[in-house]
């Protein structure tokens, strides 16, 4: 689904294909961002309203001390406590995406998700949390790491970031590699701030059912789905978060009363897309920091459901069901969320998959949605590991 933005950037004139170097990849219909050197910041926005606002304060200044166009890119924890690392830089351009096809996938068995039972715990003790009134919504979460194969990280991330281009006509592909040497790379179906001129779209998504061969199809999952009072209850948190958040930057919002199907190559979705038009003096930034962490990824009310899955993971998730992106000077720019994707440390890879928890889940369906959710990283990784 493209965004009022995709059919108008880049504003480059850059001609050069993407190339697998670059520090920031991020490829969101039409066009692929790539980004590299500049300086990297380390802000912690917290709950700081202003915090946004200062650091695209410093990159119009360093526009005009140097003259040349700066965009600021990286990727935002899931929790603001925690450091965000963003890239300030002028070596950026946009080329036109082309999906290179999945043409090198090796035939092989694909690893399976693994069991965890400490998930299936997790849910009930959510499931009770919810029950005694402490919380309402929480999204739990759980990782699954293995081996590269290759010693060749560099090509393993190449291949990943290529494979998920292919398969992801609708989704964000992203690879991003950080300065401690980690790397993340994933294809996001969610967008959470697209602003183009001050023109805004957030597409939250809530309430999924698995997609695989024999699965049910489009007509199956839409009976299902919007026929299930959970997933709709589940999804009415994350509209009712976002009009609530964002309206106070908002001078026009549309939210559509009921969610549409939305469907990526494992999910089926409930998705709402929700536009409107900004404050001219609010940025990608600002609106996508307003909204973060929704409950599509936290939980309701926010501050619980954020203690509720520290908690419970027992571990920080560092950048997974964070913010990944950018903004230029003017405040245009994308921020989707870190989600159906993996980090690589070393040799190892660890990939993340989280379902929301209301009254009415079942430990097991959401253990069997977490696995499905792997699916999009595990089918780009067959014959890496
Ligand atoms: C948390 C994840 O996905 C989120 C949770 C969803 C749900 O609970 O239905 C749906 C889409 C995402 O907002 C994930 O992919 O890890």
């Amino acid at each position: 689904m493209n965004s009022p933005l995709l059919d108008e950037r880049p504003t480059s004139t850059a001609t050069a294909p993407a190339d697998g170097n670059a520090d920031f990849a991020f490829s969101s219909g039409r066009w692929t961002l790539e980004a590299s050197g500049g300086e990297v910041l380390r802000p912690v926005f917290g709950r700081s309203p202003g915090a946004a606002r200062e650091v695209i304060h410093d990159l119009q200044e360093r526009e005009r001390a140097t003259g040349r166009t700066q965009v600021l890119c990286g990727m935002i924890p899931f929790d603001l406590s925690e450091p965000a690392e963003l890239r300030m830089t002028d070596d950026a351009v946009w080329t036109p995406h082309v999906a290179s096809g999945s043409g090198d996938v090796v035939p092989g068995q694909l690893p399976a998700a693994p069991e965890s039972e400490r998930f299936r715990h997790n849910v009930s003790e959510a499931l009770d949390r919810i029950g005694s009134g402490s919380l309402e919504k929480v999204v739990l979460s759980r990782t699954m790491t293995m081996r590269l194969k290759d010693a060749d990280r560099r090509g393993a991330e190449e291949r990943l970031f290529d494979r998920l281009s292919a398969v992801g006509g609708r989704a964000d592909v992203f690879r991003v590699r950080l300065e401690d040497g980690t790397s993340w790379i994933g294809a996001s179906p969610e967008i959470i701030a697209d602003v183009n001129d001050s023109r805004f779209v957030t597409h939250p998504l809530a309430g999924s059912l698995g997609r695989s061969p024999g699965g049910p199809d489009a007509e199956d999952a839409t009976r299902l789905l919007s026929s299930s009072a959970k997933d709709l209850h589940e999804h009415g948190f994350v509209t009712r978060h976002i009009r609530e958040s964002i309206g106070r930057l908002a001078s026009e919002l549309q939210v559509p009363v009921r969610p549409q199907l939305f469907v990526t190559d494992s999910m089926w979705h409930l998705g709402t897309r929700i536009t409107g038009r900004l404050a001219p003096e609010v940025s990608a930034l600002e609106a996508a920091l307003a909204i973060h962490p929704t409950p599509a990824v936290g939980g309701t009310p926010v501050g619980p459901a954020v203690r509720t899955i520290l908690d419970l993971e027992g571990g920080s998730r560092s950048y997974y069901s964070g913010l990944v992106g950018w903004t230029d000077s003017s405040g245009n720019g994308r921020w989707s969320l870190a989600l159906r994707c993996a980090s690589l440390a070393g040799q190892f890879i660890t990939l993340y998959a989280g379902a929301g928890i209301v009254a009415g889940s079942d430990p097991e369906s959401e253990h069997a949605e977490t696995a499905s959710k792997f699916g999009t990283v595990l089918r780009a990784l067959n014959g890496l590991v």
